[in-house]
């Protein structure tokens, strides 16, 4: 059992908010001229993922006080109750199992009393034959055509997980095999999409844990209808859609073979499950050798999470130091910023992972909690952000903690571009750490021959403050295992956070109300008599769509 303790009554709950008065004075630049081996200390090399958050507001005290902070919650217990298949999300009364899904050692994760690990091996060995068909061609369309190309039908964690996989593994994809996705209700989505493929050459995945998802629905029979002007004949549908769900009856409602159906399980969330059924648009983008690479990854990160102290453990730490600008500093948003552009999904890819699970506000004892949860998770790929919205983050008022994530090599070595990009990457921790002062933004006009009185007048403009906390996440390369990692990295350092905050982050039921109140206007929308049921806006502008449409 866990402590279930809301964080705010933590003995080191206490120490850390008078730490805080005395440390927020300090700058980070200070920190590193009083120790020179601040960066040794202050870093973690796992395989080829070197993290080093030495250029944060911290220093060894704060780290152990932090520490303390994820005993006192029982943080390592709660490790282990998810490993172990406990019934963690206690609101659904589920498992949560992700890791199961990666366990490449095999050893039984019990559910129930029942050993997981045959189910999982069972599906992805069917992923293997499947995608295996797909890639080399005989797997064929109704017209005897192979297959070129792939519309994953899926939203939320259904879409959002294989979209962001397969962009950040462009370069392992397969010429002649391109990957679609449809997410959007919105017609244009679909439409969009379908206008220049061929439906002989096409293959459907309806990826939806629920099949029951309004969207994917419409998406789907839409996609069935589009088939079906060409291919006519509905016996053609088998060898065009397949499913993704863990609702047999649903997908067979629907007319797919239940010989195409790739199950998977209820202690798999949406958000999490991009390592289950629900990669199959992955596994035929970059084939399956390399998505069981993306599973290693994954899996050696399980590994560390689970049995590294955690003083040294890369997901506790990350989490720790996002409580600690959440709580301390407030803090409310958290940046991503990878200088990938294959990884230019990744920071909507976490939004959902971290802002569905964190963004609770009852804690696990039943009462609302007093203090900061989960942050909003945003990001762009660098170096397109610097362009856009680094000004804020160099001199608002706001602070924004970030995660610079950059490979040392590059999948498009063309010219100079990679060193170029490179040099951001790096000169803008150090530009965000150091800032740049009054004296040095006066030195400066001086060369550049401005006259004293127009010195005082611009320089206040030109000063950064700094002391702006980053981490920055190198890697070799970013290859299928190593982006394995990193997504685990991110997934555990949201568990270590829910802990602390101690609610629930594998539950959902906020997205629930909009859904609810959606199926309520939708029959209203059927006929053009107005209505007057709701408040005077709602009704307002259902009237002025009914006159308009
Ligand atoms: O896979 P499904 O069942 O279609 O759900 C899709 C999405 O629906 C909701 O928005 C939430 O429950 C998400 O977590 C989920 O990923």
């Amino acid at each position: 059992m866990l402590p279930n303790v809301p964080f705010d009554q933590l003995p080191s709950y206490k120490k850390l908010k008078s730490h805080y008065k005395t440390l927020s004075q300090k700058h980070i630049k200070a920190l590193f001229e009083e120790d020179p081996e601040r960066s040794k200390k202050f870093s973690i090399r796992f395989g080829d993922i070197l993290v080093d958050y030495s250029k944060n507001r911290i220093t060894s005290r704060t780290r152990s006080y932090l520490i303390q902070l994820a005993e006192e919650a029982g943080l390592s217990g709660a490790i282990e109750q998810m490993f172990k298949g406990e019934k963690i999300n206690a609101t659904e009364a589920r498992a949560v199992l992700h890791t199961a899904l990666r366990n490449r050692s095999n050893e039984p994760v019990l559910v129930d009393g029942k050993d997981v690990m045959p189910d999982v091996n069972e599906v992805l060995a069917k992923m293997k034959e499947f995608s295996g068909k797909v890639r080399s061609g005989s797997w064929k369309g109704y017209s005897g055509k192979e297959i070129t190309d792939i519309v994953n039908i899926g939203i939320g964690g259904s879409d959002l997980g294989p979209v962001m996989v397969t962009e950040a593994l462009k370069a392992y994809g397969k010429d002649g095999l391109s990957v679609h996705f449809v997410s959007n209700v919105d017609g244009t989505h679909i439409a969009e999409t379908v206008k220049l493929l061929n439906p002989e050459t096409t293959l459907f995945m309806i990826a939806s844990k629920t099949f029951t998802t309004q969207e994917t629905m419409a998406n789907a029979h839409s996609a069935r209808s589009w088939f079906l002007e060409k291919a006519v004949d509905q016996k053609f549908v088998k060898k065009h859609f397949v499913a993704i769900s863990t609702n047999q009856p649903e997908v067979e409602k629907f007319g797919i073979d239940p010989d195409n159906m790739f199950g998977f399980w209820d202690w798999v969330g949406g958000r999490y499950s991009l390592w289950s059924a629900i990669g199959l648009s992955i596994a035929c983008s970059i084939g399956f050798q390399n998505f069981e690479q993306l599973l290693s990854g994954a899996h050696e990160m399980d590994k560390h999470f689970r049995t590294t102290k955690l003083d040294r453990n890369i997901p506790v730490i990350l989490g720790l130091l996002g409580v600690w600008y959440n709580d301390f500093f407030d803090a409310q948003t958290q940046a991503i910023l990878p200088y990938d552009q294959y990884m230019h999904r990744f920071a909507a890819y976490f939004q959902q992972g971290d802002m569905e699970s964190n963004g609770k506000s009852m804690g696990r004892n039943g009462k609302p909690v007093n203090y900061q949860t989960g942050p909003v998770i945003w990001g762009e790929p660098g170096t397109n952000g610097q362009h856009a919205f680094y000004q804020l983050i160099h001199q608002g008022t706001k602070l924004i903690p970030c995660d610079f994530i950059a490979p040392a090599i590059s999948h498009n070595p063309i010219g100079d571009h990679h060193k170029m990009l490179l040099s951001n990457f790096f000169a803008q921790t150090e530009a965000l750490m150091n800032g740049k002062s009054d004296e040095d933004v006066r030195a400066e006009l001086k060369t550049s021959g401005k006259k004293p009185e127009e010195i005082d007048a611009i320089a206040p403009f030109k000063i950064f403050s700094g002391n702006r906390p980053t981490n920055s996440i190198l890697v070799k390369k970013i290859t299928p295992k190593v982006l394995g990692s990193l997504i685990a990295m991110y997934e555990h350092k949201i568990f270590v956070q829910g802990v602390i905050w101690n609610i629930y982050s594998f539950d959902q039921w906020g997205v629930e109300l909009g859904k609810q109140l959606a199926n309520k206007i939708y029959p209203e929308l059927q006929n053009d008599w107005p209505v007057n049921n709701h408040d005077s806006s709602t009704n307002g502008l259902i009237n002025q769509y009914k006159r308009w449409r």
